[in-house]
């Protein structure tokens, strides 16, 4: 079975999904391409601030340890500090004087002698104590010597818990005493580790800190020293370490840490400015990816939104203008359909959506207008033809039943005439007859005088004929020099009166040419029709045989009981 044709979708669907589409797929481009060029953008800006206050806090850290091992180093030389005994008043000042540069810092400060005894501290905490087991004894013996960062062990108990809560923690400096060039003790500093969680503190702005970036150190092997919201210590316990950077020289890169978030990271190495102080430190400044880029995605979404937010406008301005151009379509369609029905006044309306289309319809309208009136012209022309048509056949089948000679009609027309008065008889009840008129000798005239005188001789006859009779009566020419005359309503006798009429008329003529001219007349009747017609021409016929035969000029009925007469 043939399936119809599917019929296709609207222009104004079209239109609006193809337009929509196209806008949306931009949009899509335009949002993917923006949001990777923001990343990158802000990706960079960002890494480069974490890399600022990474690189801000390393120095700071590095001038730190810098300054604390100078100092030891430069008081430790001073012999004629230390030229009254390590418990001298003069040493116990100098153990305050740098305490006091920075006392929320430098917690302990104390000399050990050369047996690792503790001869004088700051709040003569562990004095007497021997520290002989130490690092910062044993390895401030040999010289200027930063430890790095460690728990407290004898001044655990001592001393008061970090402000973060995390038990104290300590960067050593030591450093060997002389007098006369002979080593007396060592000058040890425990400096706490709550400074580089100040520094830091101070490194990050407020706006920093809002922004959700902290800063890590790692120690040289890569364990965490320090992080920020006192987790330092539990961290370290937990064993994290550095996260791994893809390419570290490569600058700041979005890293996975311990805690599965992902972060923008920027790790600077420890700037030393001495050997001894190189503790080789990384510090790490980290944001959240989610932070960094949440200004992006922001904006992503907001260009998105107005792609779509456009393709609607754009598709619901498609749709509109595709509307206005099916609807004048629809309208072309319907007229153009109007006028091939030929509904009056029908034309191709003017369109209204497009230029494009005007320029249409008014081409088709002035085609459609000439098309229109050729038709017309045609019509009116088959018309008028189709007249002269009629009027020909008219002409042709009055032509096919008229005598042409004279104008009378002829015996095929007379024939149809006599069945319809025998007819007429018949149905009314009333008597009809029949004359049978011949010329007398009429092969004189046209022997002597010529044919054309013999036809205006039966011109003259014919006319006579219909002159004298009504104008209800039919006159005929049957053949030759023969008349048929059929007398509606007409009796035999009143028949056989005007047939001598007739004979009496014609007779007493004087042509011009041919002088005289006779007729003989045959007369039948018959009442109510009743009878054949060629049965009542062959009477007729008969009769006008016997008037021939009677001596001619002169009318005979055809029963032979009326009186036959002549003129
Ligand atoms: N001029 C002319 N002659 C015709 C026409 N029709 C018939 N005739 C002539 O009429 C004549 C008839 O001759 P006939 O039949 O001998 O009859 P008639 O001479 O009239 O003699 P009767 O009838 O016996 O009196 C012929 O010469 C025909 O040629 C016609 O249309 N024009």
């Amino acid at each position: 079975m043939q399936t119809a044709p599917s019929r296709p979708p609207r222009l104004k669907t079209q239109l609006t999904l193809v337009f929509g589409t196209l806008v949306v797929l931009a949009s899509l481009v335009l949002t993917w391409a923006l949001g990777d060029m923001l990343r990158g953008r802000v990706r960079s800006d960002a890494g480069r601030t974490l890399t600022f206050m990474a690189s801000n806090a390393a120095q700071v850290l590095a001038a730190g340890l810098h300054a604390n091992a100078v100092t030891a180093s430069v008081l430790s030389q001073r012999e004629s500090i230390w030229a009254g005994g390590l418990a001298s008043p003069e040493a116990k000042r100098v153990l305050e004087v740098i305490e006091a540069t920075a006392p929320s810092v430098n917690l302990w400060v104390g000399l050990a002698d050369e047996d690792g005894v503790v001869r004088a501290s700051t709040g003569n905490r562990l004095l007497g104590a021997s520290v002989r087991e130490r690092p910062w004894f044993q390895r401030g013996a040999d010289g200027l010597f930063v430890g790095d960062v460690h728990p407290a062990k004898l001044l655990a108990t001592l001393l008061p818990a970090a402000r973060d809560g995390e038990p104290q923690r300590f960067v050593d400096y030591a450093a060997p005493l002389f007098r006369d060039g002979q080593r007396i003790g060592v000058l040890g500093v425990h400096a706490s580790w709550g400074w580089a969680g100040d520094v830091i503190d101070t490194v990050l702005s407020g706006e920093a800190k809002a922004a959700g970036i902290e800063i890590f150190i790692f120690n040289r092997e890569g364990e965490v020293i320090f992080a920020p919201g006192g987790q330092s210590q539990k961290l370290a316990a937990a064993g994290v370490r550095i996260p791994t950077f893809d390419n570290r020289a490569a600058g700041p890169a979005l890293v996975k840490w311990h805690d599965g978030g992902e972060y923008l990271s920027a790790a600077v190495r420890l700037p030393a400015q001495a050997q001894v102080s190189d503790l080789g430190w990384t510090i790490v400044a980290r944001e959240p990816a989610g932070r960094v880029f949440a200004a992006v995605k922001d904006a992503t979404r907001q260009v998105l939104l107005i792609g779509i937010a456009t393709a609607l406008l754009g598709s619901l301005l498609a749709g509109y203008a595709a509307g206005r151009l099916g609807a004048d379509l629809r309208r072309l369609s319907r007229a153009a359909r109007d006028v091939e029905l030929g509904v009056p006044g029908a034309r191709i309306p003017a369109a209204v959506s497009s230029a494009e289309l005007r320029t249409l319809s008014e081409s088709l309208g002035s085609m459609t207008q000439r098309l229109v009136a050729a038709r017309d012209d045609l019509e009116v022309q088959v018309r008028q033809r189709t007249l002269e048509l009629e009027q020909a056949n008219i002409e042709l089948g009055r032509q096919a039943q008229t005598d042409a000679l004279t104008a009378l009609p002829n015996r095929r027309r007379f024939d149809a005439l006599l069945e319809h008065a025998l007819a007429d008889a018949c149905h009314e009840g009333h008597a009809l007859s029949a004359l049978m008129v011949d010329a007398d000798h009429f092969k004189r005239i046209n022997d002597v005088h010529g044919h054309a005188v013999g036809d205006e001789a039966l011109k003259t006859l014919a006319a006579a004929l219909r002159a004298r009779l009504r104008d209800t009566d039919v006159v005929a020419r049957y053949g030759g020099e023969e008349f048929a005359v059929l007398l509606p309503r007409t009796t035999g006798d009143r028949a056989l009166l005007v047939a001598n009429q007739l004979v009496a008329d014609i007779g007493s003529r004087t042509y011009p040419v041919y002088g005289a001219l006779t007729v003989s007349i045959g007369v039948a009747s018959c009442e109510r029709g009743a009878v054949a017609p060629a049965v009542l021409m062959q009477q007729a016929d008969d009769a006008l045989y016997r008037a021939k035969a009677e001596g001619r000029n002169r009318a005979c009925p055809h029963d032979g009981t009326g009186s036959s007469a002549s003129a």
